[in-house]
């Protein structure tokens, strides 16, 4: 199917559906890839570019804590549209999720909300075809199977016998974690080329190589964060003349491919459902096929506390022994930080120790850490939930000495505030709140820059920032403890800076750019 033809076919479906024609039958795509590659990425741009498209999603969890409608914020949007959240955890596909997954797609089914799309998310350790025959029961054509891959940590999973198995029979691979290849029109006579992501070029093309053997046919499209077309991953090629009720809003509209990445910005009011689900066993067992290397290969451990947990311990022992791990694939999850009480933290950790510590929303209900861990090793993640709740059960006094904390904000602050790459720097005791520019004359965005900062610095490891956004507004925070020295710090950001800015502003000569990101 050509790309136009594909186009074409959704714009119709959407035309269809906004103008009271019939819009066919409802459609399904089923995404999986292993553990942290991106699948819950790809369901937030769906969900945040759907325009008026109705989708339903269902995620499977493989742990006993149901973090990712919580990433979706699934039980916000579902209250908007008046729908019920299930949940239903213990998601591991390797066991037989019949029982609770058929009930949640029959539910689908007979609901009133002619859904035109089903996405089913697929647990990290899961099988799709576990999935296909409940789908083919209750009557749900499946047609797609997309798979997400981390291009940057492919060859280190490769030999793992269940990720071999989710990339057969898929149609469709997102080589994630890889930037494109942006060209800024700086003027006429001059193209700049900017990428920065975490997959260097060797990376991804070793990786195609190994997915060309695998697969032996699939789609392989390289992506960032899974910014892809919708039309990509959401067939409405095949769709027939459906016997339903009609009850649309007749204003009749035209969804254009390229107009799809602006519907991020538009409010829109296509419902959503969203909820997990899971089979009975809370862990896996051994008892499973012949050749998938669960059971004794991979555990999860789920922490919840509904008091703060201390950022400075956090950082300097949480962080620690999860970066000393070697069995620890994944972690995910919100987190209550007792330094910044309002925000509403995502933790996560995927891929080759990639960190991350979000937030851009406050509280809606009353504040709760929840983690998720998946590893390989039992023992380890259980001293890692040891440290998690170590640093629920601090004393603010022990962990934090004010004075010294202040006095190391203040000569930090004066260290940014001498540097033109920064934004004026502020505090938000005890934390340093700063940011790099962007550049509005060549389309660099602030949030761009300082989140390729942020995951740069948390990989190295050395120190630990966390983000806090606010529409366009993007800024990283430190907490300097006793542990962290200043200087450290200050040259730890400084040197990860001029990384992030080469690689984004790659041939930008910096004495005409207005981005003040020297680098000379
Ligand atoms: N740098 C970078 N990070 C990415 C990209 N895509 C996803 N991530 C990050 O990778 C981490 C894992 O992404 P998820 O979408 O939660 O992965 P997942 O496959 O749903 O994970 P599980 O459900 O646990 O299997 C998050 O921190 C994402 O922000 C990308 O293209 N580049």
């Amino acid at each position: 199917m050509e790309g136009n033809e594909m186009s074409a076919a959704f714009e119709n479906r959407v035309f269809n559906r906004r103008s009271g024609l019939a819009g066919g039958r409802m459609g399904c795509t089923l995404v999986t890839g292993f553990l942290g590659s991106g699948k819950t990425t790809l369901l937030k741009h769906l969900l945040d570019n759907r325009g008026d498209l109705r989708l339903a999603v269902l995620v499977n969890e493989f742990a006993d804590s149901d973090v990712d409608s919580l990433l979706l914020d699934a039980a916000r949007l579902n209250q908007a549209f008046n729908l019920s959240t299930v949940s239903l955890t213990h998601g591991c596909a390797c066991c037989d999720v019949s029982g609770p997954f058929r009930e949640s797609l029959q539910r689908i089914v007979d609901s009133r909300h002619n859904f035109d799309c089903l996405l089913v998310e697929t647990s990290g350790l899961a099988r799709p075809d576990k999935f296909v025959a409940d789908l083919k029961e209750v009557g749900i054509h499946l047609d797609l199977t997309v798979a997400v891959v981390d291009a940057e940590s492919l060859d280190k999973i490769i030999n793992i016998d269940i990720v071999r198995r989710q990339l057969q029979h898929v149609d469709i691979i997102l080589l994630n974690k890889y930037a494109y290849q942006h060209y800024i029109f700086q003027s006429l006579d001059l193209i700049i080329s900017c990428r920065c992501d975490l997959a260097t070029l060797s990376q991804v093309s070793n990786a195609e190589d190994i997915l060309e053997g695998l697969t032996g046919g699939a789609k392989v499209v390289r992506s960032q964060f899974c910014r892809v077309p919708l039309d990509l991953v959401i067939d409405c090629t095949k769709l027939q003349a459906l016997d339903v009720e009609k009850n649309f809003d007749s204003m009749p509209g035209i969804l254009s491919h390229e107009s799809l990445p602006k519907m991020a910005f538009r409010h829109n009011n296509a419902p959503v459902q969203i909820s997990s689900i899971g089979d009975t066993g809370s862990q896996p067992s051994d008892n499973f096929d012949a050749g998938f290397p669960h059971g004794a290969s991979f555990s999860s451990a789920s922490f919840e506390t509904e008091v703060p947990l201390s950022l400075a311990l956090f950082q300097s022992k949480v962080l620690n022994i999860m970066r000393c791990s070697r069995s620890l694939i994944r972690a995910k999850g919100i987190i209550w930080f007792a330094e910044d009480r309002e925000n509403r933290f995502v933790f996560q950790w995927s891929g080759l120790k990639r960190v991350e510590a979000v937030s851009g929303q406050h509280w809606e209900s009353s504040p709760k850490s929840r983690v998720v861990l998946i590893g390989t090793d039992n023992s380890e993640l259980q001293s890692i939930v040891l440290q998690l709740s170590a640093s629920a059960n601090y004393q603010r006094g022990v962990a934090l000495e004010p004075g010294t904390v202040g006095e190391h904000a203040r000569s930090f602050s004066m260290m940014v505030a001498s540097d033109s790459r920064f934004k004026e720097p502020s505090s938000k005791d005890p934390l340093v709140v700063f940011g790099l520019k962007g550049s509005p004359l060549r389309g660099v965005k602030e949030s761009h820059l300082s989140g390729a900062l942020m995951r740069l610095i948390n990989g190295r490891g050395k120190i630990f920032v966390t983000a806090t956004t606010s529409g366009e507004e993007y800024n990283l925070q430190l907490l300097l403890d006793e542990g962290t020295g200043v200087n450290t710090a200050w040259d730890e950001i400084r040197s990860a800076t001029s990384i992030v800015i080469s690689k984004i502003c790659k041939n930008f000569c910096p004495c005409r750019s207005d981005l003040t990101a020297h680098v000379h």
